[in-house]
């Protein structure tokens, strides 16, 4: 993490006040919570919906964060305690770790998609850490404030971050890269999360696209080529762009694609098409193979021994819910997948369970996709109507969108198999008289919706 001088915190971060009678004071990382202050910390306080953080400034330099940033216009900065004035916290954050990010001598990996982001990132770390000192977003921090925080974490001796950039309106991508400036970005897919704000497909690629404005010269892109939304508008103009790029996918036109996938109960294998050597994912599902070979192609570029990239794959931890697979309190194994949803990822879950053999009643347990825009209820019907009755026995939804997922899947289930709840609870009590041991029970929805509780709920006794 950090580690700087106030006075040298001051230049990076635009301070606009005299602060030289704290300037030797040493700065030790970065922390926008007094409530998880930790020594030598400086403390960026920020309006948010509940509180002002700015109320808190005293309190964290009492608790041993060494100094703190204050917006200009807030009144009352507290008199004689190494406060650097800024005009603005957020900028000032992300100025201090584009600043920082600057003075390292790293390479950076940003990761965008409209799924398998985490994932991949997670992933990505993985295989370069057989080879590298690497830096990773902690669980979800991808965003105008997760990134800053998760470039400041970096070590002087960090030689690769991995760094999810997410978004929801466009600009947003264009603002993370040209702050992290990185040398390989993957884009994992074009799926439909964020049609609200974006209002097509078209509009979600163009978004994702910005990535490349902050990619250095010279850079890779490694994209999912068999999305055309990206492949038309990277393969175009080819000798007047300063990157090179590599596509990955199912698709044999791909410059990596994976061949005989094999999928088991809690793990995948596949070779490709380059390196007919198997692969072992200790996930499910073909999107997760597509991800781990995105991952491949970055660690490869990054100059990652092909032969170590199977201890790499070993050595994946995974941020959670994300396919997880627990256990039931019945014998029934659970799939946890809870941690978000669009059309896209609640396909490939179903697609992937509906795969799967050696389960006794397979039972799909989905919730509302939000944020999905004008058509979110022909998304979910459309859904229901396609699950397979021959690949999954019964489906059960939670939420007012859930209950479409259900009326499209009567027009191909017995309705004594389709069960539509507004109450978790209420849910959770007529599953258990559907679940036995052997069973497999999927469960996914937005994250808006915490579906993992009926997970929790099935697989704890509390
Ligand atoms: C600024 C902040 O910290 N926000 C977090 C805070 O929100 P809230 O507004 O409720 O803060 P409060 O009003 O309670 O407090 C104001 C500040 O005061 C601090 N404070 C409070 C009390 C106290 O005793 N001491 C204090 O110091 C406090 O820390 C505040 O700073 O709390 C919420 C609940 O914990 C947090 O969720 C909220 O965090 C926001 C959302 C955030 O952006 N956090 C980033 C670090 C982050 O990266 N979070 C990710 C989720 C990112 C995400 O959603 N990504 C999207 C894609 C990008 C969408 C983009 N358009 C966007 O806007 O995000 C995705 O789909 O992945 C994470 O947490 O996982
Ligand atoms: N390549 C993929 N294609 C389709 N779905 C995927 C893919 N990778 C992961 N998923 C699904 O998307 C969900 C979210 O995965 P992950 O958190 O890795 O993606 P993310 O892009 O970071 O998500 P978010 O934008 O919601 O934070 C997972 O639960 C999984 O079901
Ligand atoms: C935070 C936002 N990008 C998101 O993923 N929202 C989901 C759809 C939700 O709120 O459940």
């Amino acid at each position: 993490m950090i580690k700087r001088t106030l006075a040298q915190v001051h230049e990076m971060a635009g301070g606009l006040n005299d602060i030289s009678a704290f300037q030797s004071v040493e700065v030790t990382g970065v922390s926008i919570d007094s409530r998880s202050i930790g020594a030598g910390n400086l403390f960026i306080p920020f309006k948010g919906e509940n509180v002002d953080g700015h109320q808190y400034v005293e309190r964290a330099i009492s608790q041993g964060a060494a100094a703190s940033l204050w917006q200009k216009d807030v009144p009352n900065p507290p008199a004689g305690q190494p406060i650097i004035l800024v005009e603005n916290t957020l900028q000032a954050l992300q100025q201090l770790a584009k600043n920082y990010r600057d003075q390292l001598s790293l390479k950076i990996v940003g990761i965008t998609g409209s799924n398998g982001k985490t994932t991949t990132k997670d992933m990505t770390a993985s295989l370069l850490g057989t080879t590298y000192k690497v830096h990773k977003t902690n669980g979800n921090f991808n965003n105008h404030i997760g990134l800053p925080l998760t470039m400041l974490g970096m070590d002087e001796e960090t030689e690769i971050a991995v760094l999810e950039m997410g978004m929801s309106g466009r600009g947003e991508i264009e603002l993370l890269s040209k702050l992290a400036r990185p040398n390989v970005v993957i884009i994992t897919n074009i799926g439909e999360a964020h049609l609200l704000d974006l209002g097509s497909r078209e509009g979600i690629a163009q978004a994702k696209l910005e990535i490349i404005s902050g990619l250095q010269a010279g850079g890779t892109v490694i994209y999912h080529g068999d999305e055309p939304l990206l492949r038309d508008k990277l393969e175009s103009s080819v000798e007047e762009r300063h990157f090179q790029t590599i596509s990955f996918g199912k698709g044999e036109n791909n410059d990596i694609y994976p061949v005989n996938i094999q999928t088991g109960q809690d793990h995948t294998v596949f070779s490709l098409n380059d390196n007919k050597e198997e692969f072992t994912i200790s996930v499910l599902g073909t999107h997760n193979v597509l991800n781990a070979i995105a991952a491949i192609a970055a660690a490869r570029t990054l100059d990652v021994e092909e032969t170590k990239l199977q201890d790499g794959l070993n050595n994946i931890q995974l941020t959670s819910m994300r396919m997880e697979m627990v256990e039931g309190l019945n014998g029934e194994k659970i799939i946890n997948d809870a941690y978000n949803a669009s059309p896209t990822s609640m396909k490939a879950a179903i697609d992937l369970v509906g795969e799967l053999t050696g389960f006794g009643n397979k039972i799909a347990v989905l919730a509302d996709m939000l944020e999905l825009g004008p058509e979110e209820e022909q998304f979910h019907y459309k859904l229901g109507e396609e699950i397979n009755p021959a690949q999954i026995n019964k489906v059960f939804t939670f939420g007012r969108l859930g209950r479409l997922i259900a009326e499209g899947a009567k027009n191909h289930f017995s309705a004594e198999n389709v069960f539509a709840f507004n109450d978790k609870g209420e849910l959770v009590e007529e599953l258990k008289k559907h679940v036995s041991s052997g069973d497999l029970v999927l469960v996914k929805g937005s994250r808006g919706m915490k579906l993992e509780e009926v997970a929790h709920k099935l697989s704890s006794q509390s």
